[in-house]
C-alpha cells in the first residue's frame, strides 16, 4: 500500500500508520455526505483489522468492567444511516462504551461499505473494547448475491472486495460476555453435545467458507423454533432448534442465555426459549419495507440485559442492493 500516493486534492483527514477518533469522526461526515475515503487507507484498514481479528480466539471472552457498559446490536445490513441513528441514542463507541457487533454487517442495505469501514475503524482504533461475530453474509457466496461485492467493486474496486472477503473469513465466530452470555450470529447446534471449548478449539482458519455442514455453518446459519427438539431449516441450509436444545447447552456450559441475530424481529428484539434464547436485530425497516423497529441490549457490569429498540430513519434516496450484481440469469444471459 506505501507504493499508492493520495493526490494532494485529497479534501479528507489523513491517515497515518495508526487509528484515531479524528479520522473515524471524519470518515462519519464523508459517509454521511456520500463521500467515500481514499482507496489507500481502505486498504490500510482492512488489512489491519484482518490481522487483528485472525490473531484473536474463535470464541472471544471478554468481560465487562466496573464503570464500563457494553451494547449488543444485531444485522445491520449496510443501513448506515440507521447505525448512525442508534449511535446518536445510545452514545458513539468509546474507551469505556464497548460494542459487539453480531454479524450480518453488510448485504441488502446500500452502505454496506460504509457500515464495513466504520466498524472495522473502531477494531482498529480499540480492539479490546470492539467485538465482531461473523455473520452468515461476512461470506463470499452471500455477497455475491446480496450486494457486497457489486458495492465494493462500484464504490472501490476489485481488490477491495478480495480484501474484505479474507478479513471476513478471519473474523472470530463468537463471543462470550462475562461467561454467562455466548453471543453467535444464527445459533446452536445438530448436536447435544457441543461445548464452549469445542467452539475455543474450533480451528476457523482452516476453512475459510461455512460450507453446508459442520459447526462453523451451524453457528451462523442456525434457527430457533417454539417447538421441543430440532427442525429443517427454512433456509435449506442448517436447521432449526427448540427450548430443549437451548436450555441443555446453557445448563452444560453453564450460561443464563445465547444470544443471537439473523433474523427479523417486529419489535427489534426476542426473548424465546424462556428467555434462554435472544434475537436482537438492528436494522429497523428492513431493505426498506418491513415495519419492524431496530434493537440493541445494553449490559453492564452486573451483567443485566437493559434492551432499546429504536426507528428507522430518513436516508438518500438509494434502494437497497442498488450495486447488487446482475443477477446469475442476467449475467448468463450476457
Ligand atoms: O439477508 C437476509 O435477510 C439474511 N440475513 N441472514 N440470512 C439472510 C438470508 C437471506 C437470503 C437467503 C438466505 C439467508
Ligand atoms: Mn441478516
Ligand atoms: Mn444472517
Ligand atoms: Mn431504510
Amino acid at each position: 500500500i506505501d507504493s499508492i500516493k493520495v493526490e494532494d486534492t485529497y479534501d479528507g483527514h489523513k491517515l497515518g500508520d495508526v487509528m484515531t477518533q479524528e479520522f473515524i469522526d471524519d470518515m462519519i461526515e464523508r459517509f454521511k455526505n456520500g463521500k467515500k475515503i481514499h482507496r489507500k487507507y481502505v486498504f490500510q484498514i482492512i488489512k489491519a483489522v484482518k490481522e487483528l481479528v485472525y490473531a484473536e480466539a474463535t470464541m472471544v471472552e471478554m468481560e465487562v468492567e466496573k464503570d464500563t457498559s457494553l451494547t449488543v446490536c444485531g444485522d445491520t445490513h449496510g443501513q448506515y444511516f440507521d447505525l448512525m441513528e442508534l449511535f446518536r441514542l445510545n452514545g458513539f463507541p468509546t474507551d469505556n462504551h464497548m460494542y459487539l457487533f453480531n454479524g450480518d454487517f453488510v448485504d441488502r442495505g446500500s452502505w454496506s461499505t460504509e457500515i464495513a469501514l466504520l466498524l472495522y475503524a473502531y477494531k482498529w482504533l480499540r480492539p479490546n473494547r470492539f467485538f465482531l461475530n461473523r455473520g452468515n453474509h461476512e461470506t463470499d457466496d452471500m455477497n455475491k448475491v446480496y450486494g457486497f461485492e457489486g458495492e465494493c467493486k462500484a464504490k472501490y474496486n476489485e481488490k477491495t472486495f478480495k480484501l474484505f472477503s479474507e478479513s471476513f473469513s478471519a473474523l472470530p465466530l463468537a463471543t462470550l460476555i462475562g461467561k454467562k452470555y455466548l453471543t453467535l450470529h444464527g445459533g446452536l447446534f445438530s448436536d447435544d453435545k457441543v461445548t464452549l471449548d469445542d467452539i475455543r478449539k474450533l480451528d476457523r482458519h482452516k476453512q475459510r467458507q461455512p460450507g453446508q455442514a459442520g459447526l462453523m455453518m451451524e453457528m451462523l446459519w442456525t434457527d430457533p423454533q417454539p417447538q421441543p427438539g430440532r427442525g429443517p431449516s427454512k433456509r435449506g441450509v442448517g436447521l432449526q432448534f427448540g427450548p430443549d436444545v437451548t436450555k441443555r447447552f446453557c445448563d452444560n456450559n453453564g450460561l443464563e442465555a445465547v444470544i443471537r441475530s439473523h433474523e427479523v424481529r417486529m419489535e427489534g428484539y426476542e426473548e424465546e426459549h424462556n428467555g434462554k434464547c435472544i434475537t436482537v436485530f438492528s436494522a429497523p425497516k428492513y431493505c426498506d419495507t418491513t415495519e419492524n423497529k431496530g434493537a440493541y441490549i445494553n449490559i453492564g457490569p452486573e451483567l443485566k440485559l437493559e434492551f432499546h429498540k429504536f426507528d428507522a430513519v430518513p436516508h438518500p434516496d438509494i434502494k437497497p442492493m442498488a450495486y447488487a450484481q446482475n443477477s446469475l440469469m442476467q449475467q448468463m444471459a450476457m
